[in-house]
């Protein structure tokens, strides 16, 4: 598979800082800008979250200044991908409709109150690719490279039809998952992927360098279709780029 090429429109930026506070600190301010953005053009600001370490690196969005000058009621938050686990005990029958359907369900129903919001005006849709374009996706990725429950190798990397998907088999535990797919993320206005700490380098080192191999990470399929990206990471997650 040859490696996809950045389209035209779409910006990328590395960022790098000293130290995760800093990074913390220029992330809160980077969401507070974008989401002021959104809500004076367009009266509503739609952010994807991710899970993981992420939550923890926004933290300063919940202290002064961000916390009285963020129009939080504008905000509609998503969730990039979701741990489908049972609410219910292991022996019930539960179990057996989750393994079965019950993910799957999870997965149409998310994609269904997307539609709505869609048709309420809520989120925006691509122009050019067809599927909705957030306002911005805060994103984490793991030492594997995988980005939501989009993992290497597997085949829900290729999906191009639905916009939210399900997975039974995650390598990263719990194994049921629903997760945006490709092109929903792609389609994003601003996705800011945020990765620190040395266990993620060696992934880091190969999304960021120039010579693309037909085994993408699934980090490296992330190429908005007219967007802008931006790494936010520290030294340890940068440590295997060369100069
Ligand atoms: O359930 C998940 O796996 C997450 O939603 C996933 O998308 C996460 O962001 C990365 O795995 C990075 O996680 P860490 O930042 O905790 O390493």
């Amino acid at each position: 598979m040859a490696a996809p090429a950045p389209a035209a429109s779409s910006k990328r930026d590395l960022l790098i800082f000293d130290a995760e506070e800093n990074l913390a600190v220029a992330l809160a301010k980077y969401t507070a800008d974008i989401s002021a953005k959104f809500a004076a053009e367009r009266g509503a600001v739609t952010v994807v979250l991710s899970g993981g370490s992420l939550i923890y690196a926004l933290r300063k969005l919940t202290e002064a200044p961000y916390l009285e000058t963020v129009d939080w009621s504008k905000w509609h938050v998503f969730w990039v991908d979701e741990r489908v686990v049972p609410k219910d005990h292991e022996d019930s029958n539960y179990k057996l409709a989750l393994d079965g359907f019950l993910s799957k369900g999870a997965a149409e129903d998310y994609e269904t109150i997307l539609k709505q919001l869609v048709k309420n005006g809520v989120l925006a849709m691509s122009k050019t690719t067809g599927f909705p374009r957030f306002d911005l996706q805060l994103l984490g990725m793991g030492p594997d490279g995988h980005i939501a429950s989009l993992f290497p190798g597997h085949p829900l990397v290729k999906e191009n039809k639905k916009w939210v998907t399900h997975i039974l088999d995650s390598p990263k535990p719990p194994p049921q998952r629903i997760t945006f797919t490709f092109p929903v993320i792609n389609s994003s206005a601003y996705v800011a992927m945020v990765v620190t700490g040395a266990g993620k380098a060696g992934a880091v080192q190969k999304a960021i360098s120039d010579k693309k191999t037909s085994d993408l990470l699934p980090v490296e399929m992330a190429i908005l279709d007219d967007g802008e990206f931006t790494w936010f990471t520290d030294k340890e997650a940068v440590s295997m780029l060369q100069n």
